[in-house]
């Protein structure tokens, strides 16, 4: 059977994007209804779904005038041995199927369009292998621990041959979040298309969420081990946590919420930040998503300490829209919003966006007094 048996997704088309909050509705009206569903939807309330964009309002901007810088913004970076034209990249996120016929093999290549790093889903529709292959742009690979070792190992071997350049361990998917019928999801364009690297003889790593994650069994030390890459810890909130990750070999910290989709009522990733950012003390890197809309919004976690963010939700609306090219368009769109808002700022290089920019009010201000 053919793809366009099933009636085909829309073709690739760059979008002329005004702002990101936008295209939620404009691709509600061409996604079918359970892609949206999956893709915007959020656990419980959607209270933390929402806190995500709310917080970054607690956080004001404070614009530094009269100090000669130029449009000229260098945003490139080096993230764990990569350079990166600019600090925003792709999220994992499974599935994509739900909102595009080609799946993550558009998604990756719309991300390698705009020359920066896709970080892989292992609930992915499409094999690690042929993601790996579509895009130019540097790549992660993010880990579903399995219970059962070997089904972790074999992965983890396949990351490694396909050109993965690190791992990224998802520490906060223990349970299903939302929905949870995610082992029957297979896509609305293809139907025949499930997730791509699970294998039915181990039932092995169809089961994402039915994993025990702790540092004694010493998850992080057996990924090192077994790949000699680096290892990004992903969903965390606490700095405990991230300190207890940094000791037990993390080369990354990434705070985040899974973008409101597992437990709901915990804080919004940007009001973790400081305090992880603290406690990590420029031992390693640290990253933050959930939320990122806006150029300004990339302007506050970097002035707060991150080094670089994931997007999750904007870039999947972009690859409805307009496939890989509405993937590049997204991230581009997000890349240009940066620059002016570091322009209009003041801050003449990624370097000089520290706390100075920023001043705390509001419900993150009282929780930080308290
Ligand atoms: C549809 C969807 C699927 C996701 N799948 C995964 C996943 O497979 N692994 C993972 O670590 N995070 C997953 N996430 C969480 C994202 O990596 C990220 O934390 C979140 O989307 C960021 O928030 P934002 O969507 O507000 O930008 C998923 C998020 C969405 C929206
Ligand atoms: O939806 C999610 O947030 C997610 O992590 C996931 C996990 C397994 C399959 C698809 C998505």
């Amino acid at each position: 059977m053919q793809a366009s048996d099933y009636g085909a997704s829309t073709a690739d088309q760059p979008l002329d994007i005004v702002s990101l909050d936008r295209l939620d509705a404009a691709v509600k009206e061409v996604i079918p209804e359970a892609g949206y569903e999956f893709v915007s939807g959020g656990a419980g309330d959607e209270w933390t779904l929402h806190e995500n964009r709310r917080a970054f309002d607690d956080f004001r901007i404070e614009p530094k005038r009269l100090r000669g810088v130029s449009p000229e913004v260098d945003l490139s970076i080096e993230l764990l041995g990569q350079s990166l034209p600019f600090p925003i990249f792709t999220a994992p996120m499974g599935a994509h199927g739900m909102v595009h016929e080609e799946a993550e093999v558009a998604t990756a290549r719309g991300t390698g369009m705009a020359g920066t790093l896709y970080c892989s889903s292992g609930a992915s529709h499409r094999t690690l292998e042929e993601i790996a292959e579509a895009t130019q742009g540097p790549k992660w690979f993010q880990l579903y621990w399995n219970n059962d070792t070997e089904v972790t190992r074999s992965l983890l071997d396949r990351a490694k041959a396909a050109g993965y350049s690190a791992i990224v361990l998802t520490a906060d998917a223990l349970g299903p979040g939302q929905p949870d019928d995610f082992k029957a999801m297979s896509s609305p364009f293809r139907p025949d298309m499930v997730f791509g690297n699970h294998d039915p003889e181990r039932g092995g790593s169809g089961n994402f969420f039915d994993q025990k994650l702790d540092l004694d069994t010493n998850a992080i030390k057996f990924i090192k081990d077994q790949t000699r890459l680096p290892v990004i810890v992903k969903g965390l909130l606490r700095a405990d946590d991230a300190d207890r990750s940094i000791s037990a070999g993390a080369d990354a910290i990434q705070v985040s919420n899974h973008g409101g989709r597992q437990i709901d009522g915990v804080p919004a990733s940007i009001a973790a930040l400081p305090d992880v950012v603290a406690t990590v003390n420029g031992r390693v890197p640290v990253i933050m998503d959930g939320g990122v809309r806006r150029g300004i919004d990339v302007v506050r976690a970097l002035a707060m300490g991150a080094d670089a963010v994931a997007v999750g939700r904007p870039v999947l609306y972009g690859l409805g829209l307009g496939g890989a090219q509405g993937v590049q368009s997204v991230l581009e769109h997000l890349r240009a919003e940066l620059q002016s808002a570091m322009l209009l700022s003041g801050a003449a290089k990624l370097a000089d966006l520290d706390p100075s920019f920023i001043n705390l009010v509001g419900a993150s201000a009282e929780a930080s007094r308290s």
